[in-house]
């Protein structure tokens, strides 16, 4: 299979995006800006062996997790998802089957969310790579930034925190299995893109979507906003499982596990009950674990934990260091 009938062989046979003019099949896509839109994208890659090894996704999770994790972003945004390119680097040691598996992933969790693939490109290389870029609409003027927290919101996480983490340590330890919760959830993680579509009608909203572990995510919002953000330690959404372990793994991987696409964000006090209303609507968990406090003079996070109050610096995965 050359690259040209492998192209051929994941091209949709129809579009469910009705903007799009143009998908696969030329130099480039065309899309029709939708009126009283504004178009959010976002890019997110995948590198073998430092997103995942053989040992812990198969090539159909790879797929699914890869469009997760860009489908999250456009999630963080508040927006609908519509379309997606994706550009890849195949080893000579991948088969057809397995490249096969990897679009299925992705096909499958795209029909989801009724995004279409539009384009992308295909190389051959010596390290898998998949790269992802995603777009989607939002009601113009209500992007979602991390910049919107303010003095006296209240500060909730949706789901739970932890579980991906949780589910990479049991398959480093333990190797694959497909019936357990925690592996599922590191997977096949689920974006919170119903809940975010539901809080569209609010006028503001701080959201960030927990790709690195709330100790970056709320970092990010503290410094975006120019803010300092408390956290109750003892109010963070944790299963029983993760805490029966010792105190310092369920911390790292609570804090700074990361891969769990849940949503970090800040609204008033008075818009809280519309965002119960929406989670409630939803079917989606949304816990309170903390207030946006005025910034001293460095934004900042603080984390309270039987009553100390300790400074919750960035950690979590960094490239580069
Ligand atoms: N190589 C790059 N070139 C241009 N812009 C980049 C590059 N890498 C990241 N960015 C931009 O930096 C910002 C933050 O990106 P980052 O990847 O940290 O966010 P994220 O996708 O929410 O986090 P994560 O990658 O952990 O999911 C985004 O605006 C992103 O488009
Ligand atoms: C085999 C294996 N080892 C370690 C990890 C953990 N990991 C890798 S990247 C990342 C942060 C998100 O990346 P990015 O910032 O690029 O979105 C995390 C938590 C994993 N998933 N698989
Ligand atoms: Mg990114
Ligand atoms: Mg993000
Ligand atoms: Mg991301």
């Amino acid at each position: 299979m050359d690259e040209f009938s492998f192209i051929d062989s994941i091209m949709q046979k129809y579009y469910r995006q009705s903007s799009i003019i143009k998908g696969i099949g030329d130099d480039a896509a065309v899309v029709r800006p939708v009126n009283g839109f504004d178009m959010i994208t976002a890019s997110d890659t995948m590198v073998e062996d430092i997103h995942f090894r053989l040992a812990t996704m198969t090539p159909y999770h790879i797929g699914y997790r890869v469009l997760a994790a860009n489908i999250s972003d456009l999630a963080a945004m508040g927006c609908d998802p519509a379309y997606y390119m994706v550009s890849i680097v195949i080893p000579k040691d991948w088969s057809k089957q397995q490249l096969q598996e990897i679009y299925a992933g992705m096909q499958d969790h795209a029909r989801e969310h009724q995004m279409d693939l539009i384009g992308g490109d295909t190389v051959s290389g010596h390290q898998f790579v998949v790269t992802v870029t995603v777009y989607g609409y939002v009601p113009k003027g209500y992007a979602r930034y991390r910049s919107q927290a303010r003095e006296g919101d209240y500060v909730f996480a949706t789901g739970y925190l932890g579980d991906s983490a949780y589910g990479l340590h049991l398959l480093l330890e333990r190797g694959k299995s497909t019936d357990n919760p925690f592996i599922k959830r590191h997977q096949m993680p689920q974006p919170r893109v119903p809940f975010a579509q539901a809080l569209q009608p609010l006028k503001r909203v701080c959201l960030n979507d927990i790709s690195d572990g709330i100790a970056s995510e709320a970092n990010e919002i503290a410094q975006a906003s120019g803010i300092d953000i408390e956290i109750n330690f003892g109010d963070l959404p944790v299963r029983p499982e993760i805490k029966d372990h010792t105190l310092k793994d369920h911390k790292k991987w609570v804090l700074s596990g990361g891969e769990d696409f849940e949503l970090l964000g800040t609204v008033s006090e008075d818009d809280w009950p519309r965002i119960q209303a929406a989670a409630e609507q939803t079917n989606t968990k949304v816990t309170k674990i903390g207030t946006v406090k005025p910034s001293t003079e460095n934004p900042c996070v603080i984390l309270c934990s039987d009553g100390r109050r300790e400074k919750l610096s960035k950690s979590g995965y960094v490239h580069l260091q």
